[in-house]
């Protein structure tokens, strides 16, 4: 099951320095409805690689970036509209997305994403602009600094660098 760190402690890292005396930065990973069945959904449009394994290899990479990533995954729209406002009092610094199916649907996490003004990166493991006409369309789209679809689950660790890059930017 995908592991999730509470926000408080996530807080409390706030002050964490790296080795080099910078900023560790702090990275959320959210991934909406039926990312949980990764590994055993439809494997030839997704991949065989399950969110735990995913999110195992993330946190590795993040560590070595100096990045404390939080990962969390909920089936449930309010759970994750929840948990982009308490980013925001959890001072984390740049949000990576896949919104699965809500891409599509929820202008209410469009607009919790707008509204607590984190950076976030849109993902998608296939290619959505290559699927069905509904897929195609993306209510969280121009309000990211970026989106990343197409390349399985690499995409990730795509979306963390990217992060990494902004945020050293700013
Ligand atoms: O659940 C998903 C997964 C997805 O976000 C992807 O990662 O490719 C694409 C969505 O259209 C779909 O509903």
């Amino acid at each position: 099951m995908a592991s999730n760190i509470n926000l408080d402690t996530f807080a409390a890292d706030r002050s964490i320095m790296t080795a080099n005396n910078d900023k560790k930065f702090r990275v959320l990973l959210l991934n909406g409805p039926n990312l949980n069945l990764l590994g055993t959904r439809e494997p030839e449009i997704y991949g065989s690689d399950t969110l735990d394994k995913i999110e195992h290899r993330l946190r590795e990479h993040a560590e070595s970036m100096g990045i404390t990533l939080d990962c969390r995954q909920s089936n449930a729209e309010h759970q994750l509209i929840d948990w982009v406002h308490e980013a925001r009092t959890s001072h984390v610094d740049y949000i990576i997305i896949n919104p699965g199916a809500y891409t599509h649907t929820s202008i209410a996490l469009r607009d919790a994403l707008a509204g607590v003004a984190i950076p976030f990166t849109e993902i998608h493991l296939s290619n959505i602009h290559a699927r069905e006409e509904f897929r195609q369309h993306s209510f969280l789209a121009d309000v990211a600094v970026g989106v990343i679809c197409g390349f399985g689950a690499q995409g990730y660790d795509f979306a963390l660098q990217a992060a990494k890059h902004f945020l050293s930017k700013q």
